[in-house]
């Protein structure tokens, strides 16, 4: 098993071209957030603008609409429950779609999703997150042809695999993931892994101080920011998940617990550090 390494996301963080505008760094569309959860449409929301991303929208809840352009003007915003919302040109028109953080277990999240799996262009990066891993797995979803990228935490994952946390070894992780032969996995635990096909690596950084509600959702801007600024294959991916707990592990040097919204906020400047040696 490879280790994921500093100099990989050295690799991937290169500077920015001069001759650029927000077009060439990626659109995301962040569909999650309800009246329940909507702290996680925000918070992937805020750490994909933060990771630098070009253009965010957030497909949520109404509820959540003023404190999202309170905390993160930079996003724009559908709501996804208006009946007018045309989900297969809305989908297509983004390079990355994240879809699950905060969605929720509701009938209509499951319409929600079924529409956006059925929208999604085998040249998109469609990430699948919290509740829609759980709903996928409950409902027995099939995944469209599309560059998908799955963040289970080890529970999601017992869910979408029938692997209890105890049968999660490697090589049962690379067997249920035969099922999904064109998705890349993110394995979230202590130590996570990332699979893809026969690639298997692990990180080595990251710790308790990041076992705060909101921390897997804050991970979910980060990679779609990253898969839309450096392309989507298995490095850009090993990048984000490193960039997520090194920036955590920064902060815990003085925080006992490092909290997601620190987190995003320590973004740019972390980028700029990778960037620039
Ligand atoms: N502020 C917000 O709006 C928040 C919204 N959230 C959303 O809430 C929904 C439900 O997600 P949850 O993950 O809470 O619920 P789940 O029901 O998917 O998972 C719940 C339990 O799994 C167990 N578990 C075992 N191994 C774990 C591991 N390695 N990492 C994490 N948990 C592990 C934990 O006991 C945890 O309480 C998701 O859509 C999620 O995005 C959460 O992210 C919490 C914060
Ligand atoms: N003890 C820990 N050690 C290392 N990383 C952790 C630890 N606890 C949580 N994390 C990381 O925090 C994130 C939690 O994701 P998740 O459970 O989906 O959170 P949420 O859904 O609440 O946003 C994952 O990236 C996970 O690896
Ligand atoms: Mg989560």
């Amino acid at each position: 098993m490879q280790i994921i390494t500093d100099e990989l996301a050295r690799q991937v963080i290169v500077a920015r071209p001069a001759i650029s505008h927000k077009g060439d760094f990626g659109r995301i569309l962040i569909i999650g957030g309800s009246q329940q959860y909507g702290g996680a449409a925000i918070m992937s929301a805020s750490a994909a603008v933060y990771a630098g991303a070009g253009l965010v929208s957030v497909a949520s809840d109404l509820s959540i609409l003023a404190s999202l352009h309170t905390s993160l003007p930079e996003a724009m915003f559908i709501d996804y429950r208006q009946p007018f919302v045309q989900w297969a040109p809305t989908v297509q028109a983004a390079d990355v779609i994240v879809i699950g953080p905060g969605l929720g277990l509701s009938a209509f999240a499951l319409l929600l999703l079924k529409q956006v799996l059925q929208a999604a262009q085998p040249e998109q990066t469609l990430l699948i997150d919290g509740s829609a891993l759980t709903l996928i797995a409950r409902e027995k979803l099939a995944l469209p042809d599309a560059q998908l990228i799955l963040t289970p935490h080890q529970m999601e994952w017992a869910r979408l695999s029938g692997l209890s946390i105890a049968q999660q070894t490697v090589a049962n992780n690379q067997a249920a993931l035969a099922d999904y032969p064109k998705a890349t996995l993110v394995l979230k635990k202590h130590h996570t892994e990332i699979y893809h096909q026969t690639q298997v690596s692990q990180l080595m950084i990251g710790g308790p101080a990041m076992a705060t509600g909101g921390s897997g959702d804050t991970l979910t801007g980060i990679i779609a920011a990253f898969c839309g600024q450096f392309g989507t294959n298995y490095q850009t991916i090993s990048a984000a998940v490193y960039t997520h707990s090194a920036i955590s592990d920064q902060l815990a040097q003085k925080q006992y617990v490092t909290l997601p919204t620190q987190m995003i906020q320590a973004l740019p400047q972390f980028m700029a550090q990778m960037a620039h040696q």
